[in-house]
């Protein structure tokens, strides 16, 4: 069996450097390029904390990499506008996205979408690659049908750009498939501090705490008469996304749709 050949952009940031990792070590993929906008034209083995990848080029320019390089799937763990700007570029060129990074738009969204049905290519876009955050998740959209007050408290390490997280946002569409419509809290309540109520989403609302020493936390705390229910993730290092990436590299190689969110092909 040939192997699934895999391209990597963001090789040097925390996840990325995960991803490189696993790649390595999956007997059936191989690392044939990583994106790096900082060293373009060296060798990846070339980069402090590499070793053991003298073959694997670096380009900074997508376009260079797949006129230069076969692949089979892109996996992108960067920024949003750069995260994007990959994903379309590898759909034009015929490569599978596997996209970790969060802070698209529904527009973008739609238009990877619209693109995948096009040409007819896998494309995976995956807010949490944990498997129990998933799971966090499907769990809320279950309880979201008997309980309409909801506060998603998401929590992560301070170096992270975008709030609030993928993961909060994908929680909140996810139960709001199923919630009824409500406008939570008192109908007169005021903001006397600009955001203490937090993000809202269709009623619901969202607030986002950032704290060295955190990695990536969730609790969805659900409200009735009476009681509450408290549904919490944990993930303690970046090891515990790499099952679900892997889960989404094999399957993104054996569909021709757009897929948001593991979800969707957990079984
Ligand atoms: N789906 C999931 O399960 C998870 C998703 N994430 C998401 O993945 C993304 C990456 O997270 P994380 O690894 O923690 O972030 P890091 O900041 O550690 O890594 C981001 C990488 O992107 C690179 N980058 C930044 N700007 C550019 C640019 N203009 N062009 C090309 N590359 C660029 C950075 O390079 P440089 O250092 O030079 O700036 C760095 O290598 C985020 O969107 C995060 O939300 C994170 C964890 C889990
Ligand atoms: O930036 C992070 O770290 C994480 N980002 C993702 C998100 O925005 O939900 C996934 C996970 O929470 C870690």
């Amino acid at each position: 069996m040939s192997k699934v050949r895999v391209v990597v952009a963001g090789p040097r940031g925390r996840m990325g450097n995960e991803a490189v990792n696993l790649v390595k070590n999956t007997e059936n993929y191989e690392l044939v390029a990583v994106l790096d906008h900082r060293h373009g034209g060296k060798l990846l083995n070339d980069i402090e904390g590499f070793h053991g990848f003298s073959s694997v080029p670096v380009f900074s320019n997508i376009e260079d990499c797949f006129q230069n390089v076969q692949a089979d799937v892109l996996i992108d763990l960067t920024i949003p506008e750069v995260g994007m700007h990959h994903t379309r570029t590898a759909l034009q060129y015929g490569v599978r996205p596997v996209v970790g990074t969060t802070g698209f738009t529904n527009d973008d969204l739609q238009e990877l979408e619209n693109t995948c049905n096009e040409k007819e290519l896998g494309c995976i876009i995956a807010p949490n690659f944990a498997l129990g955050a998933v799971l966090m998740m499907k769990f809320s959209q279950m309880a979201g049908k008997y309980f309409r007050d909801v506060e998603i408290i998401e929590l992560h390490h301070d170096q992270k750009l975008d709030a609030p997280s993928g993961t909060a946002v994908k929680t909140a569409e996810m139960i709001s498939e199923v919630r009824e419509s409500k406008v939570q809290g008192h109908p007169a309540e005021k903001e006397t501090m600009a955001g203490a109520r937090g993000a809202n989403f269709d009623g619901m609302h969202i607030h986002s705490v950032r704290l060295p020493g955190l990695i990536a936390h969730q609790q969805v705390m659900f409200g009735s008469e009476g009681q509450m229910l408290t549904i919490r993730h944990d993930s303690f290092n970046r090891a515990s996304f790499m099952s679900g990436v892997k889960l989404a590299v094999d399957t993104v190689m054996k569909i021709d749709t757009f897929v948001y969110g593991l979800e969707n092909i957990m079984e």
